[in-house]
């Protein structure tokens, strides 16, 4: 049946939106990417313009479905950045304002005001967050209260609210379907994940009509089809969820206790923690991994704002090394880091630390630092955050995998991940296809037009590239610990 045919996941991230056709042995035949411009109106402000995000999605979708030589395109996957926020007008499909990204801070400020009113416990036992403008709410409330005419257009039920997701699943279905799925739904800090329906509370709190709200669906289900001007005949839609619980899917971590991590300009670890939601006292979040006819798992996660990015502001602003590939070259010619850190709190720590006011610092320079001492240190500063992580799961009651999966642009690096698995003290996997997130996208879409009897049978298409085991003296480790966290204590305290 899907002999010649493909399955197309499209995967609008933060700085680009790609599309990757994959068979039906989860072989990528084709791919395509664009870059998405950022747009910055004011300090702490992150913008994009839905049109770009709409144009790009059929640029590349087109561009990749012509390479892959495909006959058939058998079904879509939509995977995306999570958070970022959209108002659209139903009428007319247009968006009322650009789409406000999950890097934007606007709303930080009604966030400290809802948690001097002590309204910080209600939202993380009824949403599994933390009170934060990460998160859609404080986003979507701005649009009501800002754009002229919003709220009353709301109230007569004219407006749509809806994460990337739900964006492009109206557009492609031609205005037909406001939909989003149970991963995407749980980071708009307005969905109870217990009882998988919008919180009417938290929606009045926020000031959010019901009316605009999309309908919450399984994550593999038949979503709808694509408007037949498209392709020339209607699309099946069988998939839908955020990138990191995608990359989750993408990497099999279908299993109770399973974790994975993508490394890109940010970092964000995921543990499957089964049917059972974990509430974290370490300060990470709960949300849904993935919803399978009706039936919720969840998962924790924990989020780094800066990985790449310290590799990448070493290239580009210190202009110190010529690739992010250089890092690993550099890296291996030392015995050891010399006692240099780095702590790449450029917009602040993320998990579990929560400390905006936190800015980037290096220590222990000497006269004998060079750029390979810097490199290092920017790639051990990714391990040692991911060990916060697992430790905060570990306080969570979440037992240390024996495995931590890894993927994502930076998962490239293979000094980067042995010396994570020596700071972990657990093996790394890394699998061959580093792009998880698209390949969980597929996956979704492939079971739901019926390529997998069950969601684990999709566990096929994980192929083993190369395994990292932990070899490092613990004593040295204990040492190099210990200063990790020194640095970070005196970053806080400067901040
Ligand atoms: N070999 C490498 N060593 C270290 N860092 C790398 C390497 N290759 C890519 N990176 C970093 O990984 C990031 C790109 O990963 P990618 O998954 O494409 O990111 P994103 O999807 O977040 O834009 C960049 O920040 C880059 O600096
Ligand atoms: O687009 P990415 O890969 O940077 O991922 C963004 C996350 O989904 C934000 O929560």
């Amino acid at each position: 049946m899907f002999h010649d045919n493909v399955i197309l996941a499209i995967d609008q991230g933060t700085t680009s939106t790609r599309a990757l056709a994959f068979d039906e042995q989860g072989q990528v035949r084709a791919s395509a990417h664009v870059e998405l411009a950022q747009i910055y109106p004011r300090d702490g402000w992150v913008e994009q313009d839905p049109d770009d995000i709409w144009r790009d999605t059929l640029t590349v979708w087109r561009q990749a479905l012509e390479q892959s030589g495909a006959v058939q395109l058998a079904a879509i996957g939509l995977t995306n950045q999570r958070e970022t926020t959209l108002v659209w007008d139903r009428r007319t499909g247009r968006a009322v304002y650009n789409a406000i990204s999950w890097q934007d801070r606007r709303g930080a400020g009604r966030c400290q005001a809802l948690a001097e009113e002590g309204y910080e416990g209600l939202i993380q036992v009824r949403t599994g967050l933390l009170l934060d403008s990460y998160f859609s709410a404080t986003k979507v409330a701005w649009i009501l209260e800002n754009v002229e005419g919003a709220r009353a257009a709301a109230q007569a039920g004219h407006l749509a609210f809806g994460t990337i997701d739900s964006f492009l699943l109206w557009r492609l279905t031609g205005g037909k379907v406001h939909a989003t799925d149970a991963t995407n739904a749980s980071r708009t800090m307005l969905f109870n994940i217990h009882s998988q329906r919008w919180d009417s509370e938290l929606l009045e709190l926020f000031g959010v009509p019901l009316a605009m709200m999309p309908e919450v669906r399984d994550s593999a289900c038949l979503f709808g089809h694509t408007d037949p001007v498209l392709y020339g005949r209607p699309v099946p839609i069988g998939g839908m969820a955020g990138d990191q619980q995608a990359a989750l899917i993408g990497q099999a971590c279908f299993r109770n206790g399973m974790v994975k991590s993508t490394y890109g300009t940010g970092c964000f670890v995921l543990a499957n923690t089964g049917e059972t939601p974990v509430s974290s006292t370490h300060r990470l979040i709960t949300t849904i991994g993935y919803r399978i006819k009706g039936q919720p798992t969840y998962a924790l996660e924990g989020s780094i704002f800066n990985a790449g990015s310290a590799v990448q502001w070493l290239r580009d602003r210190l202009g110190v090394i010529e690739s992010a590939r250089t890092t690993e070259y550099l890296a291996s010619g030392l015995r050891s880091n010399h006692g240099v850190y780095f702590v790449p709190a450029f917009t602040g720590l993320g998990a579990p630390y929560w400390d905006p006011q936190a800015r980037g610092a290096l220590f222990g320079l000497t006269r004998d630092t060079g750029v390979a001492e810097l490199a290092r240190a920017a790639l051990e500063s990714v391990c040692y955050q991911t060990l916060d992580l697992i430790e905060a799961m570990g306080g969570d009651g979440v037992s240390r995998p024996r495995v931590v999966r890894a993927d994502g642009g930076m998962a490239r690096n293979e000094w980067m991940l042995k010396f994570l698995a020596d700071i972990l003290e657990v093996s790394v996997e890394r699998p061959t296809q580093i792009e998880t997130t698209a390949v969980g996208a597929a996956v979704l879409a492939a079971l739901t037009v019926g390529l997998f009897p069950s969601l684990e049978a999709a566990a096929a298409w994980w192929r083993l590239d190369a395994r990292f085991d932990p070899s490092m003296n613990p004593d040295y480790r204990a040492r190099l610990c210990q200063g990790w966290h020194k640095a970070v204590g005196r970053t806080r305290e400067s901040g």
